[in-house]
């Protein structure tokens, strides 16, 4: 049947329904009552049979706080295609948190859906107010409505899987199309802007496809990020909390910022860029960690310079002489986020609500972190972000510069073997500085750079080995009573 047949039926259903009513008056009029028990009976078997579908209606606000309804926008997603496929009257919303424009079906539209064989037909209805008052709030007659109506004989499947199903593909739309966001902690809260969190939209291009490094390294990591992003039941399974940690750890410029973006947009999480030493103290930590919702990405940049974290435990006794002696004066000064609190925050009681998110360290030096932050469990996996090798070369190559061979390449090849330079050094040397410098001119410039960089290394190397035979020459002379 056609959205037209139906809408011709209900038409004609109503006329019959106006009809039996009528009927039904007179009956009531003109029959005994011991009569109309019967009757009624047969007039019900006669509407279901000639009307054999139920409905069931989705309104947009619910409960007394006329909060939007979660099913109704999960029906709003899930239509999205179906909506632009079929409906002649569309309708373009800006819906909040959402990236771009979202088409409805506009009111009274008729769209037809099928699931496992069975029909189903979604009309989008709007009661018309009846009269007109001013209010902060949608008029209570001006709601929307999404209406489901099926054949009886479907009403187990439509029950018992259907609505479950279109729940979960409209959430799953919702987190596709949802504009991500990059959170940053608040210091000041007060009484006009109360949340811990402050945001911008996430829009950073870096991606796995950019990212110069070992491409065994980079399929290992994305294998490891759609196994976590999958692991629901797993982590359920043995009884840990949906999370994961990662510390990133290599010389400035080398990508480890650039990786974390990869990581967020590969995974479409949000990112909560925790800057550590705006943390008043350790219940501080705790309620921002609370604000921080799931499929999200904990990141702490430089977590060697954010506190004095490091070797903590062994200096702990040393401060805190140190602290008695400066009084109270000196504490109250700075984050008073002490080791224990950020390891609670990791993977105490609390880091837990929320699930699916990763926790992110960056550092420099990861020799200068205490062990128990960064054991594994804690921070489950550490990748090394290094120097460009020639492989991670050729990506840069590709991206800045569209080129997948040129002949200077096994130039290239042995002198990154030779010298340590980062990617950032590489990707900046193969940047074009004027509109049209040719391939050939940033190949030459890279290459005139590594060289440089080459004869550098082995002038500091003679220097080195000099002092170091000068030195040897002394102490011999020493020994021999020479001088
Ligand atoms: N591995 C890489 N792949 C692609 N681009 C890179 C890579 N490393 C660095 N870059 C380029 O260099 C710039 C700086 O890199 P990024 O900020 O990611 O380095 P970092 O390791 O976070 O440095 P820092 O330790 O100073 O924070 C980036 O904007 C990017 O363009
Ligand atoms: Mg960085």
């Amino acid at each position: 049947m056609t959205p037209m047949g139906m809408g011709e039926l209900w038409t004609q259903v109503g006329s019959l329904m106006a009809t039996t009513m009528f009927i039904w008056t007179i009956i009531n009029q003109s029959f005994p009552h011991q009569f109309q028990s019967h009757i009624k009976r047969y007039l019900h078997k006669l509407i279901a049979f000639l009307y054999p579908y139920i409905t069931i209606t989705f309104p947009e606000f619910t409960g007394e706080h006329l909060r939007r309804s979660e099913a109704f926008t999960a029906i709003q997603n899930y239509l999205q295609s179906k909506t632009s496929i079929h409906a002649k009257r569309l309708k373009a919303e800006v819906v909040k948190d959402s990236k771009s424009l979202v088409l409805t079906m506009d009111d009274n539209e008729e769209v037809l859906d099928e699931y496992k064989g069975a029909k189903i037909w979604w009309t989008s209805t709007k009661n018309i107010p009846k009269t007109q008052s001013f209010s902060i709030y949608p008029n209570s007659d001006e709601r929307r409505f999404y209406k489901l109506t099926f054949h009886r004989r479907h009403r187990d499947i439509i029950l018992e899987s259907f609505i479950n199903h279109i729940m979960e593909e409209g959430k799953a739309v919702e987190v596709k199309n949802r504009q991500r966001k990059l959170y940053m902690n608040n210091s000041e809260t007060n009484w006009w802007h109360r949340s811990n969190w402050r945001h911008v939209p996430l829009e950073h291009p870096s991606s796995f496809r950019t990212l110069a490094m070992d491409p065994k390294m980079k399929q290992e990591i994305v294998n490891e990020l759609i196994k976590f992003k999958n692991g629901k039941e797993y982590y359920e399974k043995v009884g840990k909390a949906w999370k994961r940690g990662f510390l990133l750890y290599g010389p400035p410029g080398t990508g480890k910022s650039s990786m974390i973006a990869a990581m967020a947009n590969f995974m479409e999480y949000d990112v909560y860029d925790l800057e550590l030493t705006c943390v008043k103290d350790n219940s501080e930590l705790k309620k921002l960690l609370i604000d921080i919702s799931s499929k999200s990405i904990i990141v702490i940049e430089d977590i060697d310079c954010s506190l004095d974290l490091t070797r903590q435990r062994e200096k702990e006794e040393k401060k805190e002489k140190e602290a008695i002696k400066k009084g109270e004066e000196e504490e109250k000064k700075g984050s008073k986020v002490t080791l224990s609190g950020l390891l609670n925050f990791i993977d105490g009681i609390w880091s837990s609500c929320g699930g699916e998110r990763l926790i992110i360290f960056t550092t420099n030096h990861k020799e200068k972190l205490d062990e128990a932050l960064i054991r594994r469990g804690r921070m489950d996996k550490h990748i090394e972000m290094s120097y460009c090798g020639f492989e991670g070369f050729k990506v840069l190559a590709m991206n800045y510069l569209d080129v997948e061979w040129h002949d200077c390449y096994d130039k290239i090849e042995q002198l990154l073997e030779e010298i340590e330079v980062t990617p950032a050094d590489v990707a900046e040397n193969l940047t074009p500085k004027f509109e049209g410098e040719q391939v050939n001119d940033c190949f030459k410039r890279l290459v005139d750079v590594l060289e440089k960089k080459k004869q550098e290394s082995c002038e500091n190397d003679m220097k080195n080995n000099g002092i170091k035979s000068n030195g040897v020459v002394a102490e011999d002379a020493k020994e021999n009573g020479d001088m």
